[in-house]
């Protein structure tokens, strides 16, 4: 049914892994990022459209520098991403332009993920170049994004730009043909075909990196990213970049992450996934409950505490009394506004404060049931 979602999908992101297009000896292997190119070409001209994430920078900038090992200080990766952003994507150009398409470069932090109105920016673009015939390919601003705000690996960006996009499939490629039940190169191990629910891989173990030096973040990172597309309605095949074509027309290839639950509102989805807390309100135990099971907005006359230096409309955490998590949202009001309002009913407070502190449109509850 979901492969039949992925075949039909009319907006598609495919991520590409690094170390499916580079290797530390060679760095970037343009014959394979030509059999890709062929393949997404081939989505375009039956009327489908392309949004692809492709990481590769720093594969492809080492070579060019005479840096022979992977780079283990950030300033290193950091100029090697410089160098082969620039050739990836001229590569991309070129291979691109023989199917008479052009490539737009977008390259985006997770900081600026945390920003709404960069979020918001960056769906623009993306629609527009869509628009305009153009195939947008998504990268990590390796340059300026710092070690407290990477990416690091491309997979989450990609499910964030799934959302963003407003994709109908996400496909994630890598060097492996699927998820499998161990990491494979451990013994052996089979494909598992569908993940319907985290539960489904509780026992298997999700190894780190391939061994060609250039991969970041391993199946892990992969799984992790499939569930969070999944759960925003974006149905996700995780397979490798030989099989690419195959997992795209919905054939039994790779692992499939079925959607399911409805796509969430940009806002929900930013909140939960992209947006950065400035603080957190203390909560009630009253307030938890409110909150958690009667889908109430949160009310002064609950909150017992404020922690940070928050601005009205910043993303907060709510936390209940036992310092657990409850619920992301924007908050209404400044960190300093809020002490003399805590614990007063809304009838005993000045009308001008009688709104809620966070509305219930702009919150999202926080699971507490691990990998639910
Ligand atoms: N359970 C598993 N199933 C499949 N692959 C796994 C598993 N555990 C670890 N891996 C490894 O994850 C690697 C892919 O991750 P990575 O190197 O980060 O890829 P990419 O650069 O394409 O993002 C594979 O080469 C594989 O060896
Ligand atoms: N932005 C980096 C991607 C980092 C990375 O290695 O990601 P991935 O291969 O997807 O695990 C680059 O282009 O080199």
């Amino acid at each position: 049914m979901s492969r039949a979602a992925v075949a039909g999908a009319h907006r598609v992101v495919v991520k590409v892994g690094s170390s499916s297009l580079t290797s530390l000896q060679d760095g970037l292997d343009t014959a394979r990022l030509r059999a890709l190119v062929d393949v997404l070409a081939g989505l375009r001209a039956a009327g489908r459209e392309v949004v692809l994430v492709s990481s590769g920078a720093i594969g492809t900038g080492l070579a060019p520098l005479g840096i022979t090992g992977r780079p283990r200080d950030l300033a290193t990766a950091q100029a090697a991403a410089s160098v082969g952003q620039l050739r990836l994507m001229a590569a991309y150009a070129e291979a691109f332009a023989e199917h008479g398409a052009a490539v737009g470069q977008v390259l985006l932090t997770a900081d600026d993920l945390t920003r709404r109105g960069h979020y918001r920016n960056a769906r623009q673009t993306v629609d527009r170049l869509l628009a305009l015939g153009v195939v947008p390919v998504v990268n990590e601003n390796d340059t300026v994004a710092t070690e407290e705000i990477r990416f690091g690996d491309n997979d989450r960006l990609a499910a964030l730009v799934a959302h963003l996009a407003v994709a109908d499939a996400l496909v994630l490629l890598s060097d492996i043909d699927a998820v499998y039940d161990g990491d494979p190169r451990e013994g052996a191990a089979s494909r598992i075909d569908t993940v319907a629910d985290p539960a489904d891989l509780a026992s298997v173990v999700l190894g780190s990196a391939s061994r060609n030096g250039v991969g970041t973040g391993g199946m892990a990172t992969k799984v992790e990213a499939a569930f969070i597309a999944a759960r925003a309605g974006v149905p996700v095949v995780v397979t490798s970049t030989a099989q690419a074509a195959a997992a795209l027309a919905g054939e039994p290839v790779g692992t499939l992450f079925p959607a399911h639950g409805r796509r969430p509102s940009a806002r929900q989805f930013w909140l939960r996934y992209a947006s950065r807390p400035r603080g957190q309100v203390l909560l009630d135990a009253g307030a938890v409950a409110a909150v958690r099971e009667r889908g109430a907005s949160l009310l002064a006359a609950g909150i017992t505490g404020v922690v940070g230096e928050f601005l009205a409309d910043d993303p907060v955490e709510l936390v209940g009394p036992d310092g657990v998590v409850v619920a992301r949202g924007l908050v209404s009001y400044d960190a300093r506004e809020l002490p003399a309002l805590l614990g007063r009913k809304t009838g005993e407070l000045d009308p001008e404060h009688r709104r809620e502190v966070v509305h219930r449109d702009e919150m999202v509850l926080v699971r507490t049931r691990a990998g639910a």
